[in-house]
């Protein structure tokens, strides 16, 4: 299959790696310096493209490629304000487009795992929930794209919690997401339930870049033959049916 790489920084090289070992071919390669070359991409040469590039570059691509009509998987975070708007272009122009705040595979078990856990403590309000995540000190967005889905998952299952709120203390209603950055952390993210006589904690720990590498692939493989807005339950469920 005939990739195309949009971003080509620490997820574009990772990417690049899981996928010549999977047998495709990197047809292009973009990053800043050669941000023009973009223009060439067109679903005659490509047949996906995978666009990891900075929160404030990511809107402006994707709306690039949807109007071109190309399949593309994107992982970019922090420009979500926009997706409404990206998803009906897709729609519009027949498109392909996979988004997830994360591709690891582990990770979107623990979106599982955080949600049903977040069911059965519903009930227990004698428990404050406290979600963190920490990243590499090269992180541009906080609170990561995953400690958004995930306090989501908290929302959707817990009626009390309607919104979430970034390193401040929440209120009785929200939920509170603790970010801090530190060295070269690939990502960890944490839900603790903590009462005054004990707590409960899930955690989710990357310990390099591959697994969410691998993701990716694995999404533009399955992407391919498709057109319409898809995600990684989509991905998983097929494959687990
Ligand atoms: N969904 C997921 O599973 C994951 C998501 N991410 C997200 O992916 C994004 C990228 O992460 P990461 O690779 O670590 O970041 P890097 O900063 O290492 O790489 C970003 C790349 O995007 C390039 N870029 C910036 N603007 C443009 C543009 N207009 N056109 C083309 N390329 C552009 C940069 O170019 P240059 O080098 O020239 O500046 C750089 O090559 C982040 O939002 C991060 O949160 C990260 C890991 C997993
Ligand atoms: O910027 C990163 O590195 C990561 N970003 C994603 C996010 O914001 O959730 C996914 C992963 O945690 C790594």
């Amino acid at each position: 299959m005939k990739i195309a790489l949009l971003g080509y920084g620490k997820m574009g090289k990772a990417i690049e790696a899981i996928a010549v070992q999977r047998g495709h071919e990197i047809v292009a390669k973009i990053d800043l310096n050669n941000a023009a070359e973009r223009e060439n991409l067109s679903p005659d040469s490509v047949d996906v493209v995978i666009e990891f590039s900075s929160p404030h570059s990511a809107y402006d691509n994707l709306k690039f490629c949807m109007q071109k009509g190309l399949k593309v998987v994107c992982g970019t975070t922090g420009w979500l304000d926009k997706r409404t708007e990206i998803e009906g272009l897709a729609t519009e122009s027949q498109a392909a487009f996979f988004y997830a705040s994360n591709y690891s595979i582990g990770v979107n078990l623990f979106f599982q795992l955080n949600k049903i856990l977040a069911r059965i403590m519903a009930p227990h309000q004698q428990y404050e929930i406290f979600t963190s995540e920490i990243h590499h000190t090269e992180k541009l967005d906080a609170p990561s794209g995953t400690a958004i889905t995930l306090a989501e998952g908290i929302m959707e299952n817990n009626p009390a919690k309607t919104s979430w709120v970034s390193n401040e203390i929440p209120k009785a209603s929200e939920i509170g997401i603790w970010s801090s950055r530190e060295g070269k952390v690939p990502g960890t993210h944490a839900i603790k339930y903590i009462s005054e006589v004990d707590e409960i904690e899930i955690k989710h720990t990357a310990y390099s870049r591959t697994g969410f590498a691998f993701g990716a692939v694995l999404a533009a493989e399955w992407l391919r033959d498709k057109t319409g807005i898809f995600g990684m339950e989509d991905l998983l469920n097929e494959k687990a049916s």
